[in-house]
């Protein structure tokens, strides 16, 4: 997949860009706080994920601003998409002409994976901020699971309120168990399409890992599942614990097993790499995940994912910078960075400065 054309009438700090980028790697310099990673949110945006530095559509509105403004031409192996968006009070979403509901209506149309620094949470912080990931880029590869995800997000929510209100007046849990059954429906579908994505990514990031890492341990990936089942089906599983701590969940007013409380352990040498792991071995440990998700979305989708790199160069060393560029040749590159000089085989430089996009020339 290629990004062709962004336009951006304000987003952010950014204004009045009309941008052409190249095939390759693309570079986009500048001094900090210039606008270079909002450039990269603002391709980001029609992957149809939420931001990735956690912003809310208001933020990305000019301050001051009453709109949000943008409009991203990509291709695929088979055709040119235009995405349009308008953010504000007349919001508006359109892909090839025809309008969108909300931004996550958007996904499965364009692809991206993108690494920045706060992705180091993803060893480093809670399970909320791995399932977010997994969540993520499965929801690239398989729009549909998105809707399943956001069912099962709002049976939840109904399921914790009719446990509250349930202590009021208790022949509301005569109706728990239709909520259940929906629940378990979605909650194993969710589960069981995390397991099987975790399987096919592990060795991929495994074998990235090797080539990255200057120590000798093993890198795996591991789904914990509070269903974990013995042969039944997850939703049998699900359903039967749903059961048994009906008790626990009526006294907390909330949901105590299924996916929103499952977890995609980091290991190294089998050991936790989140309690153990040194910063190196954790920030290889990302991007091995990272690069790993791009191996599979072409896999799955039949061709490469745009990459976008926010930041992450300066904190590699030339070797480790090398591979990865190499790993990821033939795919279209964003790299930001405060020194150009970091990165090699760059097919256009640009700069950024005060919301402002300038070069792209022939490199001198
Ligand atoms: N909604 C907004 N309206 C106007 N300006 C904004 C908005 N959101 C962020 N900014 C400004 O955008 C700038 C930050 O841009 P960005 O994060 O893209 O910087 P950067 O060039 O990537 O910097 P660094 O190298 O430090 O990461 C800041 O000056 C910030 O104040």
């Amino acid at each position: 997949m290629k990004v062709t054309q962004l336009s951006i009438e304000a987003f952010r700090n950014l204004r009045e860009i009309d941008w052409t980028p190249r095939g390759g790697v693309n570079v986009i310099y500048g001094e900090n706080g210039q606008g270079k990673t909002n450039l990269l949110e603002a391709i980001w945006i029609f992957s149809g994920a939420k931001s990735f530095r956690g912003a809310k559509e208001a933020e990305l509105i000019p301050i001051g601003g009453q709109q949000a403004g943008l409009s991203l031409r990509f291709s695929d192996s088979y055709r040119e998409h235009l995405g349009k968006l308008r953010l504000g009070e007349k919001k508006e979403i359109l892909l090839d002409g025809m309008p969108v509901d909300s931004l996550p209506g958007l996904s499965g149309s364009l692809c991206c994976v993108v690494f920045s620094p706060t992705h180091l949470n993803l060893i480093k912080g809670g399970p909320a901020e791995r399932r977010k990931s997994l969540d993520t880029v499965i929801g690239q590869v398989k729009p549909r699971y998105l809707s399943v995800l956001s069912e099962y997000q709002r049976l939840l929510t109904q399921r914790a309120a009719l446990l509250k209100d349930a202590q009021m007046q208790p022949a509301l849990l005569d109706t728990l168990d239709i909520w259940d059954e929906a629940l378990c429906q979605r909650g194993a579908l969710l589960t069981v399409t995390r397991k099987s994505f975790v399987e096919r990514l592990t060795p991929i990031a495994c074998e990235i890992y090797r080539g990255i890492s200057t120590g000798r341990e093993e890198f795996s990936l591991r789904y914990l599942s509070s269903i974990e089942s013995d042969g039944e089906s997850s939703r049998e599983t699900m359903k039967k614990l749903l059961a048994e701590r009906r008790g626990d969940d009526l006294r907390t007013g909330m949901t105590s097993v299924g996916p929103h409380r499952d977890d995609l352990e980091v290991l190294f040498n089998g050991i936790s790499a989140r309690s153990f792991g040194s910063q190196g071995q954790q920030r290889s440990g990302v991007l091995a995940m990272k690069f790993a998700e791009s191996a599979l979305i072409e896999q799955v989708v039949g061709q490469p994912p745009v990459i976008l790199l926010d930041d992450v160069m300066s904190e590699l060393d030339s070797l480790r910078r090398d591979y990865l560029l190499h790993r990821l040749t033939g795919r279209q590159i964003f790299i930001t960075c405060c020194d150009p000089g970091q990165v090699s085989g760059v097919d256009a430089l640009f700069e950024m400065k005060q919301g402002c996009l300038t070069g792209g020339g022939p490199l001198g």
